[in-house]
């Protein structure tokens, strides 16, 4: 297991740690969303924030329920974030609404942060987290603002209609995701089958193959809202783009590789293995 680097604090000089920002829904369960979010920027050092843009009851059977906030509720907590004690990255997930998703993307198109959007569609239970004719405004207001956009197969062919079932067609769909403005495609691979999980990040010029061992754990409730928070605790701490995305994909292979049951289905990935392997 390849233990990822945490950002380094400060020495207690009175100075804040790197601060990330979610913008992302609540998971009653803890095991995705904001919660995750937050977790995974306490590990790896950062002093995490959130914005909360809808809230689910949900638990490792699937989600039950889910209320999307008014887009001055979203516009307030960002303003009070950001205003007073500032943002040096912001991880996008569940964003629920069309509505919603032209909201965040015009508080990002004025923040001088990097920016990861994670363009969360469905649940691992295949519980619908963003409504149908809100793909449009990711597509077009969304994905520009985005320095890394980290989609999974499935949202993936959503996005751009290129179904992946192969390492090829991972490059055929990061090409196509480019065309709608990140700088840079993160095309997960969780979801293909293999002894390794394979993902493919490129700006259209370098190409990076991020790959380590499948565990074959079905905790892996909340993997990919892990991963997208990591990269952003990362470009917080001044990391470039291919080194966030390999420290963040060695921290969530070390999660999920220390997932846990809960309830009576898909358990979390362990958001604090690290504290675990290295206190
Ligand atoms: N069983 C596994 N073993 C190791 N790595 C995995 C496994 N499943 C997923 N991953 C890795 O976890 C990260 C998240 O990918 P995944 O495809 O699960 O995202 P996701 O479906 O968006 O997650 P979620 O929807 O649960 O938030 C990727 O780096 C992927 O390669
Ligand atoms: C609030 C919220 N955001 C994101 C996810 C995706 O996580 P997963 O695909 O593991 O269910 C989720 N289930 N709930």
């Amino acid at each position: 297991m390849v233990l990822p680097p945490r950002i380094p604090r400060p020495s207690h000089d009175g100075s804040a740690p790197v601060r990330v920002l979610t913008v992302a829904g609540s998971d009653s369960g803890g095991g995705a969303g904001i919660q995750a979010d937050l977790k995974t920027m306490l590990a790896l050092g950062a002093h995490g924030m959130s914005v909360i843009t809808a809230v689910t009851a949900q638990n490792s059977l699937g989600v039950q329920g889910a209320w999307e906030l008014p887009a001055e509720a979203v516009r307030a907590q960002f303003r009070s974030v950001a205003d007073d004690i500032g943002v040096q990255a912001v991880k996008t997930g569940m964003l629920a609404t069309a509505e919603l998703v032209e909201t965040v993307a015009a508080l990002l198109a004025d923040l001088p942060a990097p920016v990861v959007v994670d363009p969360v569609g469905v649940s691992k239970h295949g519980d619908p987290l963003l409504a149908t004719e809100a793909l449009d405004a990711v597509r077009t207001k969304l994905l520009p603002t985005a320095t890394v956009a980290t989609p999974n197969l499935d949202e993936v062919a959503q996005l751009t209609g290129v179904r992946v079932e192969s390492e090829n067609d991972q490059r055929r769909a990061a090409g196509a995701l480019l065309g709608h403005g990140p700088r840079w495609a993160l095309i997960k691979g969780g979801h293909l089958p293999g002894g390794e999980a394979v993902d493919l990040l490129t700006d259209g010029t370098e190409e990076h193959w991020l790959r380590a061992p499948r565990h074959d754990n079905r905790h892996t409730h909340g993997t990919g809202c892990t991963l997208a928070a990591a990269i952003a605790t990362y470009l917080a701490g001044g990391y470039e783009v291919p080194q966030a995305v390999t420290a963040a994909k060695d921290y969530v292979t070390g999660a999920i590789a220390a997932g846990f049951p809960l309830g009576a289905g898909i358990g979390p990935v362990d958001h604090g293995w690290l504290r675990e392997g290295t206190d």
